[in-house]
C-alpha cells in the first residue's frame, strides 16, 4: 500500500508506519520524517529465506525444473528426454549481483563454492564483502556483459526505477539468464519481454513484476523461457512469523515515542 502525502493528510495523529517487508519503496520517507512520523521495515529476519527462494529460482530457470515437472505429470515422459528440453549448467559460471546488500550477500554465499566468479555492482564498493565472499566489484555495464546469470537485488528508488531496459538487455550475453528478486518496476517489462521473445537473452526467473498480481494477459505467461514465482521470496511460515513479530515490536516502540528496532530514517527522532 502506498503511503503518500494524500494518505497522511487524512491521518493527523499518526505516529508510526510499520511496514511488513524489507523494501519500503511504498513509503514516502521524506514526507513521513518531515511530519515526525516514524517508518520501519522488517529486514534481516527474511534475508536467508529470500536468498534461498531467489537461488532456487535461478536453479529452476537454468535447469527448467517447473517445465519438466509439468512434462512428467502430463504423461509426456514416454521416451528418452529430447535435447530441446535440456537445460544449461549453473556450476562454474559467472554470477553478477546488482545490489550486494543483505540478500545479495546471502545469495553470493550460496554461490561461493559452486560458481566460478561472483561479480557485483553497488553504488559503493565494499572491500569486506570482496574479501569474505571473493566477489569482484565491476561497473554495471561490465557486470551485464560478463555474467552468465544476472541477479537483481537492489532496492527500488528514483535511481533504480527502469534500471534494466533495452540497452541493458542488449549488453547481456545471448546465453545469459536474468533473475529479478527485487522489484518489478526496476525493469522495463516490455523490453524484457522483447529480449525473451527474440532470444537475445536465454531466459528469466521472476519473483516480482511491474503489476502484481501478474495480469492474466501478460505475455510473460506465454513464454517458455520464463519461470514465474508469485512475489514469494520471504514466504515461509517461520519467516513470515518473525517479520510479523518485528513489525509489532516496531509498532509498540513507535506508539510509545521510542526508537523502534528497525527505524528507516533516524533523522525523524529529532522531530518527535
Ligand atoms: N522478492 C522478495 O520477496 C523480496 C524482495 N526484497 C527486495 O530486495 C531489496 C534488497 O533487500 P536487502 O538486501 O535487505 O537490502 P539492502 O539495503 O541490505 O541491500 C540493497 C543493496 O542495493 C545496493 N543499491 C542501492 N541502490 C543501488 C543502485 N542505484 N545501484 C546498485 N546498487 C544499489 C545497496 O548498496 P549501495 O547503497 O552501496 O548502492 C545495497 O548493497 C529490497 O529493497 C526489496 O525491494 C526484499 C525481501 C524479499
Ligand atoms: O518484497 C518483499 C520485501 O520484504 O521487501
Amino acid at each position: 500500500m502506498k503511503v503518500n502525502q494524500e494518505m497522511l493528510d487524512r491521518a493527523p495523529k499518526l505516529r508510526i508506519v510499520s511496514n511488513i517487508s524489507a523494501g519500503y519503496d511504498n513509503l514516502d520517507i521524506k514526507e513521513l520524517t518531515s511530519r515526525g512520523i516514524m517508518a520501519t521495515n522488517t529486514p534481516d529476519v527474511l534475508t536467508d529465506t529470500t536468498a534461498d527462494a531467489i537461488f532456487g529460482l535461478l536453479l529452476a530457470t537454468a535447469r527448467r525444473i517447473p517445465e519438466l515437472d509439468a512434462y512428467v505429470k502430463a504423461g509426456q515422459w514416454t521416451a528418452k528426454l529430447p535435447d530441446e528440453r535440456f537445460g544449461v549448467d549453473v556450476h562454474h559460471k559467472t554470477l553478477g549481483i546488482i545490489g550486494m546488500g543483505r540478500i545479495g550477500k546471502a545469495i553470493a554465499e550460496r554461490a561461493h563454492f559452486g560458481f566460478k566468479n561472483v561479480l557485483y555492482h553497488n553504488r559503493t564498493r565494499n572491500s569486506d564483502t570482496e574479501k569474505e565472499l571473493e566477489a569482484t566489484y565491476v561497473s554495471l555495464d561490465d557486470l551485464l556483459q560478463q555474467s552468465d546469470f544476472v541477479c537483481l537485488m537492489a532496492p527500488l528508488t528514483d535511481e533504480t526505477i527502469g534500471l534494466m531496459g533495452k540497452r541493458e538487455f542488449d549488453l547481456m550475453k545471448e546465453t545469459a539468464v536474468f533473475i529479478n528478486g527485487a522489484r518489478g518496476s526496476m525493469v522495463v517489462e516490455a523490453d524484457l519481454i522483447h529480449a525473451l521473445q527474440n532470444k537475445t537473452i536465454r531466459a528469466a526467473g521472476l519473483d516480482v513484476y511491474q503489476n502484481e498480481p501478474l495480469p492474466l494477459d501478460s505475455p510473460l505467461l506465454q513464454l517458455e523461457n520464463v519461470v514465474t514465482m508469485p512475489h514469494y521470496g520471504s514466504a515461509t511460515q517461520e519467516t513470515r512469523y518473525k517479520m510479523a513479530e518485528l513489525a509489532v515490536d516496531n509498532l509498540i516502540k513507535g506508539i510509545h515515542r521510542q526508537a523502534p528496532p528497525s527505524l528507516i530514517d533516524k533523522a525523524v527522532l529529532a522531530h518527535i
